[in-house]
């Protein structure tokens, strides 16, 4: 776009999500094995009169276009870093699945701090980059650098991890989305009265994913807001066993859902996938993607 920044920002699944009890925060401490994959929103910024949003895509119209935008978040907090008038017209082509558990907002938020902050020449160090999105949300910094990571804390302290392949992935989306806070909220209530043990990543996993194998990966996946999820929308079980007889090495939900993920051998095997979940009824749309990709890139 003519005297704008566009730029491109993953979706995520976790391989695996470990949760433990309420913090006196609210907040759960995690261990979280973000992988970012294939499916993409970009945000496009150019100067304009005042901060104004807009968004295109089969989904815009769940996205709020006022100052609750995780991309409007953004922007406004690196102006006011920076002694700026956050004066930019965002513009979202959103192809994330919104409310669906792969961090389509965080993506947006991590998106609009980078188109920024090249825009204005601001020169940010990543660090301070990576400290304004874990102010915006708990997914945010790892929007930023993709790849794959291992989160800590309330899931914002970031290791980077090795992956030694690519990995092919089918998305089966659902009609309407699930609230994050509800689903920890739910995980609460699951768990009352029970003692939660830390989370901690599980090696196997690690391993699994340094290797680049797949069967390895799909032995080691699990996702401790599961039960919530499915607690608040019992129908995702079916979804899972769709895509499990269609050929699936691993069905699990994709963070707080409720989209959920499968993990498949390859490319034709995901096609297969894709059929059995569109065959069965179960899903609003199939989608295919290979990860890890790389976090946010200007275009
Ligand atoms: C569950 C996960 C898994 O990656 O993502 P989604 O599946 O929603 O995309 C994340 O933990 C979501 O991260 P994010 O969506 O950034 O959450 P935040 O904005 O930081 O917090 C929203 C709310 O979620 C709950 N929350 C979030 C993170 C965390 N470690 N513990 C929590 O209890 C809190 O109720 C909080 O008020
Ligand atoms: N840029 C954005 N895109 C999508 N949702 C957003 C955005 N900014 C704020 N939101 C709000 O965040 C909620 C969670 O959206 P999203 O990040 O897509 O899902 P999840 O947290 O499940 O990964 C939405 O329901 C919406 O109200």
């Amino acid at each position: 776009m003519p005297g704008g920044v566009t730029v491109r920002v993953p979706a995520k699944v976790n391989v695996q999500l470990a949760v433990g009890g309420a913090r006196a925060d609210g907040f759960h401490d995690l261990a979280n094995v973000f992988l970012a994959v294939g499916l993409y929103d970009e945000v496009t910024v150019t100067p304009a009169d005042a901060l104004r949003v807009t968004c295109e895509g089969p989904d815009a119209d769940q996205v709020p276009l006022d100052r609750t935008n995780l991309a409007a978040r953004a922007v406004e907090k690196l102006a006011a870093r920076y002694g700026r008038r956050a004066d930019v017209h965002i513009h979202i082509a959103k192809d994330i699945p919104v409310a669906g558990g792969m961090a389509g907002g965080s993506a947006d938020g991590a998106g609009a701090l980078v188109a920024c902050d090249a825009l204005w020449g601001t020169g940010a160090s990543r660090d301070e980059l990576l400290e304004i999105c874990a102010e915006l949300g708990s997914d945010v910094p790892f929007s930023l650098v993709g790849g794959a990571a291992l989160g800590t804390g309330r899931g914002e302290k970031l290791r980077v991890l090795e992956v030694g392949g690519t990995f092919h992935w089918v998305f089966a989306v659902a009609d309407g989305g699930l609230s994050t806070p509800a689903v920890y909220g739910e995980f609460d209530r699951l768990h009352a009265g029970v003692a939660v043990p830390e989370p901690v990543a599980s090696g196997a996993l690690l391993e699994a994913l340094a290797s680049g194998d797949a069967l390895a990966l799909a032995g080691a996946v699990s996702n401790d807001l599961q039960g919530a999820a499915l607690s608040l929308r019992p129908s995702l079980e079916s979804t899972l066993t769709a895509g499990v007889e269609g050929g699936a090495l691993a069905a699990i939900v994709s963070g707080s859902g409720p989209t959920t993920a499968f993990l498949v051998s390859d490319g034709e095997s995901a096609g297969k996938v894709v059929e059995a979940l569109l065959a069965s009824g179960v899903c609003r749309a199939a989608r295919v993607a290979v990860g890890p990709v790389p976090g946010a890139v200007v275009l």
